[in-house]
C-alpha cells in the first residue's frame, strides 16, 4: 500500500479531467481521419477508404508502445473501435457475414472491423 492517503473525490476529479482529454484527443483524431478522406478523394475519385494494412500498422504500434496496466490485446481492442468509428466517418462500411446474428462469423467480423455503423 502507498503511504499517500487516497482521496476518492480527487481521484474522480482526475478521471473526469482525463476523460475530457481523451474525448478531445479522439475528436481530433476523427477530424484527422476526415481530412485523410478528403485527401484520398482528391487523389482518386474511386478512393479506397478502408486500408487494412494501415490499420494493422496502427495496432502493432499501439501494442508495442503500451506499458500497461491494460494489456496490449485490450488496448488494441479499444483502438480497433476508435479506428472503426473514424473509418465510418470517412465512409459507411458494409460488412457481410455468414449465418444469423450471434454466429462466430459475426463475432469475427465485429472483432476485426469494430462496431461502428
Ligand atoms: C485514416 C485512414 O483511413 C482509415 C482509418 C484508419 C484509422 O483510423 O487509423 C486507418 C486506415 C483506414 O482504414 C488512413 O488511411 O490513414
Amino acid at each position: 500500500m502507498s503511504d499517500t492517503p487516497i482521496n476518492l473525490d480527487e481521484l474522480r476529479q482526475r478521471i473526469d479531467q482525463l476523460d475530457s482529454d481523451i474525448l478531445n484527443l479522439i475528436s481530433e483524431r476523427a477530424s484527422c481521419a476526415q481530412q485523410v478522406a478528403h485527401v484520398k478523394l482528391a487523389e482518386d475519385k474511386d478512393a479506397v477508404f478502408y486500408r487494412p494494412e494501415r490499420e494493422a500498422q496502427v495496432l502493432r504500434r499501439i501494442m508495442a508502445l503500451n506499458k500497461g496496466p491494460l494489456d496490449s490485446e485490450e488496448m488494441a481492442r479499444l483502438f480497433r473501435e476508435i479506428m472503426s468509428a473514424c473509418l465510418a466517418l470517412e465512409q459507411p462500411v458494409k460488412v457481410a457475414y455468414l449465418g444469423p446474428e450471434g454466429t462466430f462469423t459475426q463475432q469475427a467480423a465485429l472483432k476485426h472491423f469494430g462496431k461502428a455503423p
